[in-house]
């Protein structure tokens, strides 16, 4: 960290009282770490706003916080957005959870998160709200309480409710937040989405199936009516907003923080982030992840030159992102039985995405010519539409 950016730091904290080694109070930089120390418990809160709309620099900015700040003695909120994106639970399966071809499509990214739970739209019209806590301090109904406080004092005449599952309710059945966690053994972070003006459109359209008949153990998400707060309190502006929270949060948890923006890219506060953040990107974290599953539906094929019609049946089975097993049952009067068994064995060790599915088969087709030809390029098409 360079003495400069050190310095602003250090002022904005010790505005906000957060000193560097001054009085009971005490920030210093260790080994690349941030450590944030204070012997002042009832004060030691801080609100940091993300400055970045990018989802994986903000899930790498919790990870970081999580990792590095010691939270016994103290409580950080940190409010952030994003730009369009989707988030999945921990322990979800992608391709049963959302439309990733009109994903690709849009160019909204699917994110992986740490925490456990459902499938939940993002975009700058939803505000994230991460309250990290020691695991003896965690509790989210009173984090939830900080939220559904603010807005009844905005608007008193909105009907805002937690419910037992950790969601908020609006007027008695919309859900405008979602909750997830993660503890460890010493500290913990809750966190929640906030509707205030999402797409409502993106957010059904993109949160659907993309494969059929996918089987697993994956966390499945619970799907509710959803709306936007805006829908209820239009003129309801981000400022206002944002401010009630603060001071909500203070309130409930007795501290005096003003919120600090922050980029959670800067490498000199933040030691490592960049590839905390490349971790989350990759394919083999985003997919890869996905609990084993497995895919089984029937393949209608259609060869319009004779006008024949004939059904297939397609066993997929997935590990680790991976085809580990592929089962291709084709009347063999439509297609040679070798030619079927090809396929499934090109497929298998590859990941479980449509561009390489289709590179591999590619190289495959190359090797038939006429009907055969045809007949492949059918029956790989429908593969690869499973393959969301
Ligand atoms: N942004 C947002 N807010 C609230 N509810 C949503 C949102 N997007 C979708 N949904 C609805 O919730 C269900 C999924 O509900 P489910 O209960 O299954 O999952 C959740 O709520 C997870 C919340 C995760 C919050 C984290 C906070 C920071 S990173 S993501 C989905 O099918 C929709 O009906």
């Amino acid at each position: 960290m360079t003495q400069q950016k050190y310095g602003l730091l250090m002022n904005q904290l010790r505005r906000t009282g957060w000193f560097l080694r001054t009085g009971n109070q005490e920030l210093w930089t260790r080994s690349s770490s941030i450590f944030l120390e204070s012997s002042c418990s009832s004060s030691a809160g801080l609100v940091l706003q993300s400055q970045s709309t990018d989802v994986h620099q903000n899930l790498a900015l919790e990870d970081w916080i999580d990792a590095h700040v010691d939270l016994q003695q103290r409580s950080i909120l940190l409010l952030w957005r994003n730009r369009p994106a989707v988030v999945i639970g921990r322990h979800q399966n992608p391709w049963s959870e959302c439309n990733l071809p009109a994903m690709r499509r849009a160019g909204i990214p699917l994110a992986r998160r740490r925490s456990g739970g459902g499938t939940v739209y993002h975009d700058l019209g939803n505000l994230n709200l991460t309250f990290f806590a020691s695991t003896k301090a965690y509790d989210r109904q009173r984090n939830l309480k900080v939220v559904t406080e603010a807005l009844r004092g905005l608007r008193p005449d909105l009907d805002i409710r937690a419910t037992e599952r950790f969601d908020i309710l609006m007027n008695g059945c919309f859900k405008i937040s979602g909750t997830a966690s993660r503890l460890s053994r010493k500290s913990s972070y809750h966190h929640c989405t906030l509707l205030h003006s999402a797409d409502p459109v993106a957010l059904s359209t993109l949160l659907r199936p993309s494969s059929p008949g996918i089987h697993s153990n994956a966390t499945p998400s619970i799907s509710s009516p959803v709306a936007n707060l805006t829908d209820h309190a239009p003129s309801l502006q981000w400022e206002e907003l944002l401010e009630a929270l603060v001071q909500q949060y203070n309130k409930e948890f007795g501290l005096c923080a003003t919120s600090i923006l922050i980029d959670p890219s800067d490498e000199s506060l933040f030691p490592g982030v960049g590839r905390m953040a490349a971790e989350l990107c990759s394919w083999e974290w985003t997919f890869g992840k996905t609990p084993k599953f497995s895919i089984e539906t029937q393949l209608e094929l259609t060869d319009k030159h004779l006008d024949l019609c004939c059904s297939a049946h397609l066993l997929m089975e997935v590990k680790n992102g991976l085809v580990d097993r592929c089962q291709l049952d084709v009347p063999t009067d439509w297609l040679p039985p070798n030619l079927s068994v090809q396929i499934s064995e090109v497929l298998v060790g590859e990941r479980f995405c449509p561009h390489r599915a289709a590179a591999a088969v590619t190289v495959l087709l190359r090797s038939q010519s006429g009907q055969l030809h045809r007949r492949m390029h059918l029956l790989c098409d429908a593969v690869l539409s499973v393959i969301g």
